[in-house]
């Protein structure tokens, strides 16, 4: 390897570059001392580029670094050449030797081991990992291949006409599959099901009959759980109107009392994950685990895309032998915030890359049942499936993708703006905001030679006005108590927080003028200037706080939001207000809140998981090379699909389009693993 100056000094030029962080460069250093190595030896400079290119992939979210993606002749992807913001003209190292060469030579270092070596890094065929994520992924892998081949008996002969029951077939769906029906009978066959599709395909209806199927045949301890209280919060709720809308339906059909007794027995109440697990305060560790497994027959995991690759271990470990397995969500979602894409890398075996209009590759989904599989779904259900038979793949015996949305009516402008996202397909993007639909809306970033934008300043208009409601609750309420009305009814929390929820500001990133931080300011100032609310003191009334640390003491945790209220009971107190995942009521006092931020916008990130019924989305005008990175497909389909009702954007069109094409690519081995065996390079 050459470089144009000593390995140390290139590191610390990264790092103040921002290529790297500081620990990604400590990373290095301190794998060289167990290495025993330091600049009087030769291979110093590729130990520690490699150290350091590992280290960034884990701070990237990556679960290894695939040593064949490597770009030779300029590994730490430097800017270089004519670029407005190129941070020098040539790389400043250049590896010579072949990706081949390069893979012998680094598996020779001490600290890199084979597959079982108590090394801190472990090599496999071109993937790096860091032993602990090695650990964590073939884990990961070999207990979701064991659920999928343990088949459940299914073979009660009333369940077929319950299946029709619960899915009658719509006259004008003849000859079509109802992957819902499908997707009910694979989790009635399989101890691992994984129910996939997009907003409103009806993953939680397809739950819910499934679970009743379950019930009818024997009692079990079922949980639900999510990865935030949020999510928690809309499972239950989701549940709760998917019970009613089935009882309702068994009702007027007749059905046998046995259908309405195990729809009764459905928990409602579902749980974070870490609340699942027990948490055991400053500790990684959780209470249940291999060895004190959890107690419960069936476990349903909701918006599985946010389990990152660590927890999803910790659960699969705390599975007990004979439990069962079902993780629900949107595939298309971005990834988890820690390192992995699990449920991307479960579905990565069903995609169909094609080519598409302008070249860039997007995919369709295809499934994939074994013959036996295939056999058990046409018994099941009478839909013959064996045109989607593969012999080679037993992982998608467990799989179902629902594709249809219920929600987004085919010609409404929410549902086919994240279709053409997620497809990346730009003529449809362009022809879907040239329609006019009424459910978006676009500003455009017009900046004149003052820096005022004009797209802004209709934004945050739009912003005051669509959180003025909830700020007039609460201007009532302070009416009421300061006039001492005893007899005027006054609006409860729930109510005002409800209120709030109905509209929410999603930025791209936390810091600059148009992310979190700047765009917080500006509303805060246009909403004082509104006189919706008097932001002189820190905790002012009405202003929406979004935690950032967990606190098991207070029961608090990262993501959750409340608002700053009156105390009921005492007016004059000051209040944080939150809606627990149970449903209930959380008053904390603003002193004792935990790191928190105010969340009139928040990151799509912390969005994932809930939904509001108008969203708006800001792009930055002129996004740096650090902002680029955060812009994805991904990022813009999430935003776009947690708006139920109205989606509006600020941005210009060549920074959405470019948006719209980056897509996530997260190295793991995960996939190769679940689809192929251990055996592919
Ligand atoms: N087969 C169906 N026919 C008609 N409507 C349906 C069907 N399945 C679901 N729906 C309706 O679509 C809406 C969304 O369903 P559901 O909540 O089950 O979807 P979901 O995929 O869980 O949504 P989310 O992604 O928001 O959690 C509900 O109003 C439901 O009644």
């Amino acid at each position: 390897m050459i470089t144009t100056q000593p390995m140390n000094t290139l590191l610390k030029k990264w790092q103040d570059a921002k290529l790297i962080t500081a620990l990604d460069r400590h990373f290095a250093l301190e794998l060289a001392e167990i290495e025993h190595i330091d600049a009087a030896d030769e291979c110093y400079p590729l130990f520690l580029l490699i150290c350091t290119l590992l280290s960034q992939q884990l701070s990237n979210q990556h679960s290894c670094l695939v040593l064949n993606n490597i770009v030779l002749d300029n590994p730490m992807a430097e800017d270089i050449g004519t670029h407005p913001f190129a941070i020098a003209t040539a790389s400043s190292c250049q590896i010579q030797q072949s990706h081949t060469e390069l893979i012998t030579q680094i598996s020779a270092f001490n600290a890199i081991g084979q597959p079982g070596d108590n090394t801190p890094m472990i090599i496999e065929f071109d993937r790096l990992y860091l032993n602990k994520y090695y650990f964590f992924e073939t884990q990961v892998a070999q207990k979701l291949l064991q659920l999928t081949q343990v088949n459940v008996n299914a073979d009660n002969p009333l369940l077929p006409g319950f299946l029709d029951d619960l899915f009658p077939q719509e006259p004008h769906h003849h000859g079509q599959f109802d992957w819902q029906k499908i997707a009910t009978a694979t989790a009635l066959t399989k101890a691992l099901a994984v129910i996939t599709g997009g907003p409103g395909t009806g993953k939680t209806t397809t739950v819910t009959k499934l679970l009743l199927l379950l019930l009818t045949q024997q009692n079990m301890t079922i949980r639900l759980v999510a990865p935030t209280g949020k999510a928690a919060a809309r499972l239950s709720e989701s549940i709760k109107a998917s019970k009613n809308r089935l009882r309702q339906s068994l009702n007027d059909n007749c059905q046998p009392q046995a259908l309405l007794t195990a729809l009764e027995a459905i928990p409602e109440e579902a749980a974070t994950l870490h609340r699942l697990l027990g948490v055991i305060p400053h500790s990684h560790h959780f209470r249940h685990n291999k060895d004190n497994p959890l107690r419960l027959d069936l476990l349903v995991i909701d918006e599985a895309s946010m389990v990152d690759l660590p927890m999803m271990y910790k659960l699969l470990s705390a599975l007990p032998t004979h439990a069962r397995l079902i993780l629900l969500g949107d595939q298309d979602q971005l990834a988890s915030v820690e390192a992995g894409a699990v449920l991307a890398d479960i579905c990565q075996g069903l995609q169909v890359a094609r080519p598409i209009e302008n070249q860039i590759d997007s995919s369709s989904w295809r499934m994939r049942y074994s013959p036996e599989q295939a056999k058990h779904i046409q018994r099941l259900t009478q839909q013959d499936v064996s045109q989607f038979i593969d012999n080679k793949s037993l992982f998608g015996d467990s799989l179902c993708m629902l594709m249809h949305s219920h929600r987004f009516k085919g010609d409404a402008g929410i549902g086919q703006l994240a279709n053409a996202v997620n497809s990346t397909d730009i003529a449809k993007i362009r022809q879907v905001w040239r329609h006019g639909y009424n459910e978006l809306n676009w500003f455009e970033h017009q900046i004149n030679t003052h820096q005022e934008n004009s797209g802004k300043q209709q934004l945050l208009a739009l912003s005051v006005s669509a959180y003025q409601p909830y700020l007039q609750m609460i201007q009532f309420n302070q009416g009421v108590f300061a006039n001492n009305l005893p007899n005027t009814a006054i609006y409860g929390a729930e109510q005002i927080i409800e209120q709030y929820n109905q509209y929410r500001m999603l930025c791209a990133m936390r810091a600059s003028e148009y992310g979190v931080e700047g765009m917080n300011l500006a509303i805060t100032d246009s909403l004082r200037q509104a006189k919706l609310i008097d932001s002189k003191q820190e905790f002012y009334l009405g202003r929406p706080i979004i935690i950032q640390n967990n606190d098991y003491n207070l029961g608090l945790f990262n993501g959750d939001i409340g608002l700053i209220l009156q105390d009921q009971h005492n007016p004059k107190r000051l209040m944080a207000h939150f809606i627990q995942a149970d449903g209930s009521l959380l008053k904390v006092l603003p002193a004792r809140l935990p790191k928190h931020d105010t969340c009139f916008a928040m990151t799509v990130h912390k969005s994932q998981g809930s939904e509001f019924d108008q969203v708006s989305f800001v792009l930055p005008p002129r996004p740096s090379i650090a902002q680029w990175q955060l812009l994805t497909k991904e990022l813009l389909y999430t935003a776009i699909t947690r708006a139920k009702n109205h989606f509006y954007c600020l941005g210009s069109a060549a920074v959405f389009e470019r948006c719209a094409k980056q897509i996530t690519l997260r190295s793991s081995g995960l996939a190769i693993r679940l689809w192929d065996g251990d055996t592919k390079a």
